[in-house]
């Protein structure tokens, strides 16, 4: 009634001059402050609602009456929520009451959009006393962070995402698809030179313990490693290995998908903290022909995935963002440019079996912080792989076979996936096996040295066909 009097006495500015008015009276009086906490914070996702949700997950499990209960697909554990527009009252320091609210409210029919939004919008209400404001701002919401930190931690359902989709968004405005991920690899199970190992993993927790060393050095906290060696040498299990460790989640990210630097651009923005990037095959998934052509056209480093088509590179070359390339410059910006410090705590990785195709301003330090060379099997990674795959210790393989193995491992150029097959072939008589693997080792060495000293023969008779010509040719040199 007052509302419809207000109308028709009193013009709109009047009107909401009013409203605002008895809106500051009322919240004047009240012995409360209100916080929203939105799912979508403008074009990101809130990282604080994650966290709050995973914070209540614990609490709701206890407390909550009403729950709504949800187990992602191919995920292992339940997750408690709060139902939808359901409270839940949580204590602080035992004197700090605050009241958690789920918001959920349908969003009205959109028009028209470039990018279609969720259906609903979501978020978290925080009520909390205006006295105890200070407390709720300053240590309550670190709290729930961390808290939040350590259930992820815990938890052992760590994503793997992939940008598969191409360039589409799903309904939450994602580019980014993600499964469970679930890689048993550890630093334990990974086979290589133990000193190297130890190197990595201190490398590793210095990066995940360095906060404070990157700030005072003004440093983007981002570290790049770059694995490269034969197929089958450990580079995939190393990444699976480096995020079971600092309890990261993984973007694969599949350069032959995206079409532009922008496209790239965006799925750095929506990855999150604490996670790897990972660019598997780098030389695979770049046209070198096409990035070649940088030398006609300094601005234009352009390459195209070579799924794209030669339309597509050429289409594209004269443009750095509007074509459907990618280019050299957008993948390093990608990497160290000033977009790649839009989130904290990132590691890249790029993986690659020829590093002498890649690009030096790919490797140049700086961009690249460590290279990895993944190598064939050692004897101590060989070492790993029988306790692994056998439980044998050193003691356990006789002295003599075990200088065997020492003696022909390195000229026989297995990887460890090779290896490894052989042991699981013959796992079940641990005898056997090594027998077997010595067998096989032999056999490679052997193949080895005579593909060596063919080649050696045939450049021998390249070099005597090629003398008495280049010695011509010195001579005609002096004539002329
Ligand atoms: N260093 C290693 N330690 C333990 N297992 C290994 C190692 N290297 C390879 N393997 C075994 O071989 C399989 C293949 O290894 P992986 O996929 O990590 O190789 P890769 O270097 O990534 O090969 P590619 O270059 O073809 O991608 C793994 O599943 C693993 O079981
Ligand atoms: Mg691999």
């Amino acid at each position: 009634f007052s509302q419809s009097l207000l109308q028709t006495v009193f013009p709109a500015e009047v009107r909401f001059m009013s409203l605002k008015f008895i809106h500051r009276i009322c919240n004047w009086f009240s012995a409360y402050c209100y916080y929203d906490i939105t799912e979508i914070d403008g074009v990101n996702t809130n990282e604080l609602y994650n966290a709050v949700q995973l914070y209540l997950s614990s609490s709701a499990s206890i407390t909550g009456n009403r729950l709504s209960l949800t187990r992602g697909l191919n995920s292992s554990s339940i997750t408690f929520g709060l139902s939808n527009n359901d409270s839940l009252i949580d204590t602080f320091n035992g004197t700090v009451k605050v009241l958690w609210e789920h918001v959920v409210i349908p969003r009205q029919a959109q028009t028209f959009s470039w990018r279609p939004l969720p259906e609903e919008k979501r978020g978290f209400l925080l009520r909390a006393k205006k006295k105890d404001k200070a407390v709720v701002l300053g240590s309550y919401l670190d709290f729930v962070m961390e808290k939040a930190n350590e259930i992820r931690r815990k938890n052992q359902d760590r994503l793997l995402y992939t940008n598969s989709r191409g360039g589409s968004l799903d309904s939450r405005g994602h580019p980014w698809e993600s499964v469970p991920f679930k890689h048993p690899s550890t630093f334990d199970t990974l086979a290589m030179d133990p000193q190297k190992k130890a190197e990595i993993m201190a490398d590793l927790l210095d990066f995940a313990n360095g906060e404070s060393f990157y700030q005072t050095t003004g440093r983007a906290w981002k570290r790049g490693y770059l694995l490269y060696g034969p197929p089958g040498t450990g580079k995939s299990s190393m990444i699976a290995a480096m995020a079971n460790f600092l309890g990261y989640d993984i973007y694969d990210l599949e350069l032959t998908e995206v079409h532009t630097n922008s496209e790239l651009r965006k799925l750095l923005m929506k990855t999150s903290s604490k996670s790897i990037i990972v660019i598997e095959d780098i030389d695979c998934s770049i046209n070198l022909t096409n990035r070649k052509n940088k030398n006609n056209n300094n601005s234009t480093h352009s390459f195209s995935p070579p799924g794209a088509g030669a339309g597509a590179g050429a289409g594209a070359g004269s443009n750095e963002d509007g074509g459907n390339t990618i280019t050299l410059s957008g993948l390093l910006n990608f990497t160290d440019g000033l977009w790649s410090c839009c989130g904290t705590e990132r590691i890249f990785v790029f993986t690659t079996n020829h590093i002498e195709k890649l690009d030096p301003a790919l490797l140049r330090s700086g961009r690249m912080d460590m290279h990895i060379h993944m190598s064939y099997c050692s004897f101590p990674a060989l070492k790993i792989l029988l306790k692994n795959y056998l439980g044998y210790d050193d003691d356990d393989v006789e002295k003599q076979l075990l200088e065997q193995l020492e003696q022909v491992i390195e000229k026989a150029e297995m990887t460890p996936a090779d290896i490894s097959e052989v042991l699981i072939k013959n796992r079940r008589n641990k005898n056997k096996a090594v027998w077997e693997l010595l067998e096989a080792l032999r056999t490679r060495a052997e193949r080895n040295d005579a593909v060596k000293s063919s080649a050696d023969d045939e450049e021998q008779e390249k070099r005597a066909l090629e003398t008495p010509k280049e010695a011509k040719c010195d001579k005609e040199k002096e004539s002329s």
